[in-house]
C-alpha cells in the first residue's frame, strides 16, 4: 500500500547528552543523502523519532533504502488521515486487508492526544473494530498477541495509522564514530570490512591502488561501483585512486622475489598512512583476515605494519572465508567482487611469496628502492572522486563486459 509517511526509531538509545544530539543530527544527514534521489521527501530528525514525509514518493522504494541505513532500530510506515471517523475506518480496513490471511486475528490500539475529538479511545476502538469484523469474513479480534495490530494515533494535526514494524540495520550512524581510511581492493573481503567499520559509525574514505596498464579501467570502475554499493549504509563516500605502477615496477626490478609482496604492501600502507594524516582521519581499515593468504600471517602483518603507528583495524581477522562470503552476499557486493577483473596485487604477485618474512631483511630490501621519491610522485597524482548513492560506473563499459562473457 502507498503510505504517506515513515516513522523511524533510533538505535542504541542508551546514548545520552551531546552524543545523542550528534547521533540524531548525523542520522538525519545520512538519511537525506541516501534518499537524495527522491525529490519530494521531507525529512525531519526530532528528539524522539525521525519522520519522513513522503509527499507522493513511492513508499516501497523508500522503505527498501531505509532498511540499510545504520543507526535505525525499527521503522513504521504510516498513513495520515483526516480527522473523520469514516475516513479512518476506510484506511484501517485497507491496512488489515493488506496483511490478512485466513485465520489471522487483529487488535486496534488507539492513542488520543486530541481531547476534542468527539469519540473517546474506547469508542474509536469499537468503531474501527466493527468496520473490520463486518467487512472481512472470519476475522476475530484478540487482545493478547494478535497477528495484526493497527495503531491509531489521534494527534492535533491529523490521525496517523500504522501497523508494520520493520527492523532497521541497527549499528551507529556513519560519521558518529569518527573518520578513517579504508584500503579497498576489488575483492570480496575489503567491502565486507568496510561494511563492518561503517556499522560502528566510522566514516570511511576509500583508498584504492591501481596500476595501469597492468590493471584496466574496468578494474577501477569495479572498485568505484563497490564503493557505490556501500553508500547506501550512510551516504556519499570519497574515493581516492592512487597510482601504483611506478612503485610496482621499481620493486619488481630491484627487490628479491621472496620480498616483493611484503615491500609492496609496506608501500601501500605507507601511502595510506600519509593520506590518512593529511585528511585528518584517525585510523586505517583493511580487509585482511588471519591466515588466509601469504600476506596475512602474523609475521607478515608485523613486517608490513612496521611502517606506521596509526591504528590499523582489521574487522575480518577472526572470520572464516565462508562467513565473509555470507556477509558479502547479504550486502550485495559478492557478485560484483567475483567479476574477473585483475587487482594490482595479483598482477605482481610472485609465485612463492614469503609467508614469514623477517622484519630486518624486509627493511633492508625496502632500502633498495627510492621510497621517498616514489611516495611523493604517487601522492602528487592521487585523484579524488565523491561517490553518491545510485551512481553507475560499470554500465558505461558494456562493450568490455561482453568481451568477458
Ligand atoms: N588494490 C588495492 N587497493 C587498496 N587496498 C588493497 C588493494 N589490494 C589489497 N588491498 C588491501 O589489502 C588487503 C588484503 O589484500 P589481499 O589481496 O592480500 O587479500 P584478499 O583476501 O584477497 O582481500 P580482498 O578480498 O579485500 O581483495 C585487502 O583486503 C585490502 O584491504
Amino acid at each position: 500500500m502507498q503510505y504517506t509517511e515513515i516513522m523511524v526509531r533510533y538505535g542504541e538509545l542508551s546514548t545520552k547528552g551531546k552524543n545523542r544530539k550528534d547521533f540524531i543530527k548525523q542520522l538525519g544527514k545520512n538519511v537525506k543523502r541516501v534518499l537524495h534521489n527522491f525529490d519530494h521527501l521531507k525529512i525531519n530528525a526530532r528528539r524522539d523519532r525521525l519522520h519522513v514525509t513522503l509527499n507522493g514518493e513511492n513508499s516501497d522504494k523508500v522503505i527498501d533504502r531505509l532498511k540499510d541505513v545504520f543507526g535505525i532500530e525499527t521503522f513504521s510506515p504510516a498513513m495520515k488521515v483526516e480527522k473523520d471517523i469514516d475516513a479512518v475506518k476506510k484506511v484501517a480496513l485497507e491496512m488489515v486487508k493488506d496483511q490478512y490471511k485466513p485465520g489471522m486475528t487483529f487488535k486496534i490500539d488507539t492513542r488520543r492526544q486530541d481531547k476534542n475529538f468527539p469519540l473517546d479511545t474506547h469508542e474509536i476502538n469499537e468503531a474501527l473494530g466493527s468496520a473490520i469484523v463486518d467487512n472481512i469474513d472470519g476475522i476475530k479480534a484478540k487482545m493478547n498477541k494478535p497477528d495484526i495490530t493497527i495503531r491509531a494515533e489521534f494527534r492535533m494535526n491529523g490521525v496517523f495509522l500504522s501497523s508494520l514494524t520493520i527492523p532497521g540495520s541497527g549499528g551507529l550512524p556513519v560519521g558518529t564514530g569518527g573518520r578513517a581510511t579504508m584500503m579497498l581492493s576489488g575483492g570480496i573481503d575489503s567491502p565486507v570490512a568496510s561494511y563492518l567499520g561503517m556499522k560502528r559509525g566510522v566514516k570511511l574514505d576509500m583508498v584504492h591502488f591501481y596500476s595501469p596498464p597492468y590493471t584496466s579501467e574496468q578494474a577501477l570502475a569495479k572498485a568505484k561501483q563497490l564503493t557505490e554499493k556501500l553508500t547506501r549504509f550512510g551516504g556519499n563516500i570519497q574515493f581516492l585512486q592512487v597510482p601504483f605502477t611506478e612503485i610496482q615496477e621499481e620493486i619488481k626490478e630491484k627487490v628479491p622475489e621472496g620480498y616483493l609482496m611484503t615491500v609492496q604492501r609496506r608501500m601501500m600502507l605507507r601511502l595510506t598512512a600519509a593520506l590518512t594524516i593529511s585528511r585528518h582521519c584517525k585510523g586505517i581499515f583493511t580487509g585482511e583476515s588471519l591466515g588466509q593468504v601469504a600476506s596475512q600471517t602474523l609475521e607478515s602483518m608485523m613486517a608490513i605494519n612496521d611502517v606506521t603507528n596509526m591504528p590499523v583495524l582489521r574487522p575480518l581477522t577472526s572470520l572464516d572465508k565462508t562467513e565473509i562470503i555470507r556477509i558479502a552476499e547479504n550486502i550485495d557486493t559478492y557478485e560484483l567482487s567475483i567479476m574477473p577483473f585483475e587487482d594490482c596485487c595479483t598482477v605482481f604477485t610472485p609465485p612463492a611469496p614469503r609467508t614469514k618474512p623477517n622484519l630486518y631483511r624486509t627493511r633492508e630490501c625496502e632500502n633498495m628502492i627510492d621510497v621517498k621519491g616514489l611516495m611523493e610522485r604517487a601522492l602528487d597524482n592521487v585523484k579524488i572522486v565523491d561517490i553518491e548513492p545510485g551512481e553507475e560506473f560499470l554500465n558505461a563499459n558494456e562493450d568490455v563486459f561482453s568481451e568477458l562473457l
